[in-house]
């Protein structure tokens, strides 16, 4: 990177560093929370929003528990002004809400907001100006002392208007580009701002320290805001407040350690939308509490319904990675965190865990509104036997023994890398349905007979290969053992070793039957079929005769052999069994 040398950094140390706070955990309890969405985060969009859809967002954070809310800057345009007029004029303010707006400190704005904010109850005055050394010299060009007296006209007017309107709004004040102000002086212009409101424990004023543009690394931030936190005067009177910004990426640990610094309140957006890189978003912030045991006092359970919401009237995007609300955030794809979520769950059901503590699930996706099948286990070419039983477990009630699942999962994997594609839940079973269950692949079972002969059974078989039609017989100690010798000994195939589950497959009805077989020839390897009939033991010889289709060398082999019997013996066979 060429210009290093043209930067240094912008913000400035406090006079004391106290930074004891940041041997505290985690905060307590949730702050006072209030959503500038329909300000900041409006105000930064492509198209801002419409008076509909402004209308739209503040019911839905209304209804998510916000308590404060910046509904807009009313002297920036008609729609802002309008917005803030339908509220009131169609009743839309519960009385445990309380509004905020912004406005400069320039006189015909602030008498312009207050108009827009007749017949409102509970109200948040917010006004600012900006005290930052640049913007000192390069935008005001005014010396500190001037730049003082903005903040403190603009407040006098807010108390003297607010008296003439017999009104009992709440005041904030907000030395903007904080963070690129000497933290003294930030000091003095914010103790000088209270002089002139006078908070009392009735009336608080708030006193709100905005990373405007973020300078600094977290700690540098939460030092600035102990610093003014331990030196405001009528500490006890003033909510102190953050509102920080994402330059830096750190929007949410600024306002995390803001909080451990001493602040009660954060001034933040839904998934962080702002100007710029963004505001801190608030989803984040308050479900990282959550995680930890802390209850954050808003309703995020509705996530899916939220972005639904926050994409069509911002005409924004979440990102798929975004915190806890990113449609990717659940997802595991690789085949090791698979295995271990497929475990956790299972171990969480088995042990009715008190907490959550599932390996690579920060949080139970349920506590958002997301689905385990749709949204925690996918499947693509990085994925495992873990992950693939786990979708044929939960999904479609097939639970294949531990070794077939494997064999299953390298299968699928295959077909996904050659596809270079995701698979879908339906397309992993259409594989498993087409591949591993019922074949008639070299061999298609037409029909069997089974008869015990004192402690034997003998075995029939009618099959189709070769484009003939074959009768093989065989017996054995078990109906199974009859057919699978039959075959064998048709098509000189050697099995030393025979693996066999089944079970139920529709847990409802209990109608259908999957068996499974895996068979181990004399080069050792182990080839699986799969068998689903309403008929257990036909699911079983299906599954036998699955596995041998499967088997390395079959086609050869049975064209090989060229087995066929004659018309009669199968007319005759098919009689004996009531088949025409
Ligand atoms: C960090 C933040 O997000 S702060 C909020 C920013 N949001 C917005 O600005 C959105 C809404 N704003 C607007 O629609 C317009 O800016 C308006 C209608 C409020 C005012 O527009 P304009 O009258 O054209 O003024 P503009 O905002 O460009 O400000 C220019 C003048 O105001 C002064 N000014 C700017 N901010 C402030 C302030 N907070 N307090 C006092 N004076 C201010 C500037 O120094 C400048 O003065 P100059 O005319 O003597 O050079
Ligand atoms: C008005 C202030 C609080 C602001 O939006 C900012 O500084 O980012």
């Amino acid at each position: 990177m060429k210009n290093v040398e043209h930067y240094k950094k912008g913000y400035y140390m406090p006079p004391v560093v106290d930074m004891s706070w940041a041997q505290k955990e985690c905060t307590d309890k949730a702050p006072t929370w209030c959503s500038v969405d329909l300000r900041d985060g409006n105000q930064a969009l492509i198209i801002p929003m419409s008076l509909d859809e402004k209308i739209e967002f503040y019911k839905t954070l209304v209804h998510m528990g916000f308590k404060e809310i910046e509904v807009g800057f009313p002297a920036a345009s008609e729609t802002e002004y309008e917005f803030l007029r339908t509220l009131v004029e169609q009743d839309l303010i519960p009385d445990d809400v309380t509004v905020q707006v912004l406005t400069q400190a320039r006189e015909h704005i602030i008498r312009k907001t207050f108009k827009a904010l007749e017949g409102v109850k509970n109200a948040i005055v917010h006004v600012y100006n900006s005290t930052s050394v640049a913007q000192r010299q390069q935008v005001f060009h005014k010396s500190r002392a001037e730049i003082k007296k903005i903040a403190v006209d603009g407040a006098r007017l807010l108390r003297d208007l607010t008296i003439e309107a017999g009104a009992n709004y709440r005041f904030e004040y907000s030395p903007e580009s904080f963070t690129g102000t000497e933290p003294e002086f930030a000091l003095e212009v914010c103790n000088a701002v209270l002089d002139v409101w006078q908070p009392t424990r009735d009336r608080k004023a708030i006193i709100n320290l905005p990373s405007t543009v973020q300078m600094s690394m977290s700690h540098i931030y939460a030092s600035q805001i102990a610093f003014l936190s331990q030196h405001l005067k009528y500490r006890e009177n003033v909510v102190l407040s953050l509102h920080p910004h994402n330059d830096r990426g750190c929007g949410v640990a600024d306002a995390e350690m803001g909080l451990l610094a001493g602040a009660d309140r954060i001034e933040g957006t839904l998934f962080g939308n702002g100007e710029r890189t963004g505001n801190a978003d608030i989803v984040t912030i308050g479900m990282n509490m959550f995680a930890l045991g802390i209850d954050p006092e808003l309703d995020f359970s509705h996530m899916p319904e939220l972005i639904d919401m926050y994409e069509r009237v911002t005409r924004m995007e979440v990102h798929p990675r975004q915190p806890y609300a990113g449609k990717l955030v659940f997802a595991a794809f690789s085949g090791s965190h698979q295995d271990a979520i497929a475990k956790g769950m299972k171990f969480r059901e088995e042990r009715d865990e008190a907490y959550w503590t599932v390996p690579y699930l920060y949080i139970d996706p349920h506590d958002v509104g997301r689905r385990y099948e749709a949204d925690v286990i996918r499947i693509n070419s990085q994925s495992g036997k873990g992950g693939v039983g786990f979708i044929m477990e939960q999904k479609y009630d097939v639970n294949m023994p531990k070794k077939m699942r494997e064999d299953f999962s390298y299968f699928v994997k295959e077909v996904s890398d050659h596809k270079h594609q995701e698979l879908k839940p339906a397309e992993i079973y259409q594989i498993f349905s087409q591949y591993y269950v019922n074949t008639k692949d070299p061999i298609r079972l037409e029909n069997f007979s089974l008869q015990k002969r004192a402690d034997r059974w003998l075995g029939q078989i009618l099959l189709q290969a070769n484009g003939e039609e074959v009768i093989l017989q065989g017996q054995g100690n078990g109906q199974l053992n009859a057919v699978s010798n039959a075959i064998c000994k048709a098509y000189g195939i050697t099995i030393t070793n025979l693996v066999y589950s089944e079970h139920d497959l529709d847990r409802d009805s209990g109608s259908r039957g999957i068996a499974y077989f895996g068979l181990t020839d004399t080069n050792g390897k182990t080839t699986w079929g799969a068998g689903i009939d309403t008929d257990t033991i036909t699911a079983s010889i299906m599954a036998f005769v699955t596995a041998i289709n499967r088997m390395e060398g079959m086609t050869e082999r049975v064209r090989f052999r060229a087995l066929k019997s004659s018309p009669a013996e199968v007319g005759q066979f098919r009689a004996s069994v009531g088949q025409h």
